[in-house]
């Protein structure tokens, strides 16, 4: 059986609980050799982010230790962005495809709001030549065929795959995790923060210490 890595980008400002989930839900249904969670550098789609890419990144390592699968924290995204490069998954597939060889089964996660804007990507329909991509379902984004772009739908139902044939071939299927359902967003995580009331069980214990001790979202 070759190697099997799942790769759970995202802006991280801040990690939350949705975010593990995600990540510990198709860890577990992909039987993963490693989750890898990647920080966005410059992410070209979105605002400034309110912390720093060193912090979105030491936010993530407390967030997702002591997981009972192989977890690392990739700063390739973040690596580009000092020398200025947006963003763009297309690249870290690559280099991770070229790191892991053809044969390796990658998958891509995501929640539903990024697959309805799946084809604004940069070069969207070239990810699924170097991974799968495998989305879970979030209160309030539908992925009915209203919401989502026609070309997007198409390209998704078209390539759905089971989680056996996602682990045993090495990329170019969708799944969606029709039964997940976890209604935290980093958004409403700021506001709380902002207003100063509580986040606590909306973040992992050791990152909201983080940031209290970094004096973060108060602003
Ligand atoms: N509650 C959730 N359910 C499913 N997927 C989620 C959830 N929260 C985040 N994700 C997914 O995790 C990835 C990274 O998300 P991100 O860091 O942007 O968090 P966010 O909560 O969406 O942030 P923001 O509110 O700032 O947009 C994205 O693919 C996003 O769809
Ligand atoms: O490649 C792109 O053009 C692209 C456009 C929007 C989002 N993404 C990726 O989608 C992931 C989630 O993004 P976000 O903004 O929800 O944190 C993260 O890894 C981003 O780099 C990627």
């Amino acid at each position: 059986m070759g190697y099997r890595v799942a790769l759970l980008g995202g802006s991280y400002d801040p990690v939350h609980h949705g975010h593990v989930a995600l990540g510990a839900h198709f860890a577990q249904l992909l039987q993963v050799d490693q989750l890898r969670v990647i920080p966005t550098g410059l992410p070209w789609q979105r605002a400034t982010l309110k912390a720093s890419p060193q912090q979105r990144a030491e936010m993530v390592a407390l967030a997702f230790a002591g997981q009972p699968f192989a977890v690392a924290v990739d700063l390739q995204e973040i690596e580009r962005g000092q020398q200025g490069l947006p963003t763009y998954t297309i690249d870290t597939l690559r280099q991770v495809r070229a790191e892991l060889g053809p044969s390796a089964s990658i998958s891509f996660l995501m929640g539903a709001d990024q697959l309805q804007r799946l084809d604004t990507w940069h070069e969207w329909q070239a990810l699924f030549d170097y991974a799968h991509i495998c989305v879970a379902a979030r209160p309030g984004f539908d992925l009915d065929a209203a919401g989502l772009p026609p070309a997007v739908a198409t390209a998704f139902s078209s390539r759905l795959g089971t989680p056996q044939q996602i682990r045993t071939t090495p990329h170019g299927l969708t799944y969606l995790a029709q039964d997940f359902a976890v209604d935290i967003s980093a958004t409403q995580i700021r506001a709380a923060l902002q207003r100063g009331d509580s986040a606590n069980s909306l973040i992992p214990p050791l990152v909201l210490d983080y940031i209290e001790q970094h004096n973060l979202y108060k602003s």
